[in-house]
């Protein structure tokens, strides 16, 4: 086993807050000899990758319109298309400087990535994992977080929580590395609530990291 550091990729699609925990985190040496060497977003707009840009970390905007204009009778195709082009942009260390993730991590990624994305990958024996909004089983998808919060209000749910899972084709299925519970009190808002949420997401990207990398020792 060489001592080289793990090398991280990160797909985002929004604001990037636990992209910048990992940053932080590698930063400080919470996740020792760990470093983030590719950024992705699907969405051009989204502010983390300023924050990577920040931090000198290499950034790519995959863009799916182009792929939909080029199928647009066959959603299936576009978006397989995509995921392929995606696992390729990863694994393309062809260009200067680019390195081989022993990770990626979805930090907000919101796209649900198909077989011609995960089969690629897991043939060069790398691991992705998710950040979810919620337990294992519960809310999988998008808006877990409201869902959550409307089923405190309407029916009396009085607890959800964040997890760290292995990604698989089934969306939020894949086998949990770690979770943590997160109350629901009676008669908050929902930005309340999304306020301790991503909180705890921001600890728990880390550990889940670490926990992962970790295994990837032995
Ligand atoms: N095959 C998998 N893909 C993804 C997983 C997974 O476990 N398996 N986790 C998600 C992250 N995620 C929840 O944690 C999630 C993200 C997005 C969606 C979704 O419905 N996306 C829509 C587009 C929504 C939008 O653009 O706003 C879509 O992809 O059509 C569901 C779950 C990451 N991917
Ligand atoms: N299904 C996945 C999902 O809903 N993820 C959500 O995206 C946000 C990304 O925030 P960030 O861009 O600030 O890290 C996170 O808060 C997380 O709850």
């Amino acid at each position: 086993m060489t001592d080289r550091p793990f090398n991280l990729t990160v797909l985002i699609s929004g604001n990037g807050s636990n992209l910048q925990a990992l940053i932080d985190a590698c930063a400080s040496g919470a996740l020792p000899s760990t470093r983030i060497t590719h950024v992705i977003s699907n969405r051009k707009a989204a502010y983390g990758l300023q924050r990577a840009a920040h931090a000198s970390i290499p950034t790519t905007y995959h863009n799916l319109v182009p792929y939909k204009k080029r199928y647009p009778e066959d959603t299936e195709k576009a978006r397989s298309e995509y995921d392929a082009d995606l696992a390729s942009i990863i694994l393309d260390t062809k260009e200067g400087g680019k390195q081989r993730p022993d990770l990626i991590i979805c930090a907000g990624w919101m796209h649900i990535v198909t077989p011609s994305f995960l089969t690629p990958i897991s043939r060069a024996d790398i691991k992705i994992i998710n950040l979810h909004p919620a337990l294992p089983g519960e809310f999988a998808g998008a808006g877990a977080i409201e869902r959550a919060w409307k089923a405190g209000k309407e029916d009396g749910l009085k607890k959800t929580g964040v997890m760290i899972h292995e990604v698989i084709a089934e969306v939020d299925a894949g086998e949990a590395i770690v979770t943590a519970e997160v109350e629901i009190r009676e008669g908050e808002s929902l930005e309340e609530l999304e306020g301790r949420i991503h909180g705890v997401e921001h600890g728990l990207i880390v550990e889940g990291t670490r926990r992962t990398l970790e295994g990837l020792k032995k």
